[in-house]
């Protein structure tokens, strides 16, 4: 029961975003798109693909990063009197560890609040780890399903910008789609139709 209520909702929500961003940015899309031709082409993707895709790693990163799915990550309690940042915290204590504040901090990204996967590439292109990335959180409790979402997240995304273009319904552009999210303990964004449109 732990883990489809913390891995089915998280991952799935995080693939509604992926594709919300992508129908709303279609450059970025055009770009995912073009790397995965050039690199993959037609096959199946595979998990050893990711490290010859830095862009569509990029824009899976910025994706979570942006989107911030659980923004207060869940509420720890203090095992022991501790002092952190000069503030004292008794045994005891609730605290939420506010992920968004680090995801969307603007000491560390070059733009915290837009969509822009140079946030993960460096000059040349290529895929650079942050630090300030933690939609996971971190620590001892880190989430237990990480890298079983980040492979799931890149096989599905991959697999589907692969062989469909995602575009707003007829009727509707890309400025329209709305990128405020249903209020929850996790963020989903709020309900789209979007255009899934066949390759072939
Ligand atoms: C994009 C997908 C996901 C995100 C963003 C996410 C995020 C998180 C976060 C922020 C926590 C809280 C960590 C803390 O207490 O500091 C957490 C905990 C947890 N997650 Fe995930 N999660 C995702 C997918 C999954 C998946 C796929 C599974 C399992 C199959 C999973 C299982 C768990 C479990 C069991 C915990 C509790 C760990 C503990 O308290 O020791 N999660 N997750």
């Amino acid at each position: 029961m732990n883990l489809f209520a913390a891995g089915t909702d998280t991952t799935g929500n995080t693939l509604q975003w992926c594709l919300l961003f992508m129908a709303k940015y279609p450059h970025f899309q055009d770009q995912v798109q073009a790397e995965l031709s050039r690199v993959v082409g037609s096959r199946q993707v595979r998990v050893e693909d990711r490290m010859n895709l830095p862009y569509t790693d990029a824009v899976i990163h910025e994706t979570q990063r942006l989107a911030s799915i659980v923004p207060m990550s869940i509420p720890h309690k203090t095992s022991r009197d501790v002092t952190f940042q000069g503030y004292f915290i008794k045994e005891g204590t609730t605290v939420f560890p506010l992920l968004t504040s680090v995801l969307h901090d603007e000491n560390e990204w070059e733009s915290p609040h837009t969509f822009n996967p140079s946030n993960f590439l460096d000059k040349e292109g290529k895929y650079i780890r942050r630090d300030a990335f933690m939609p996971f959180s971190a620590g001892r409790r880190v989430c237990l399903g990480e890298s079983l979402a980040r492979m799931e997240l890149f096989l599905f995304f991959t697999s589907l910008l692969q062989h469909f273009r995602f575009t707003p319904p007829p009727g509707v552009t890309e400025d329209e789609l709305d990128l405020t999210p249903a209020v929850g303990f996790v963020l989903a964004p709020s309900p789209h139709e979007l255009c899934a449109v066949s390759h072939q």
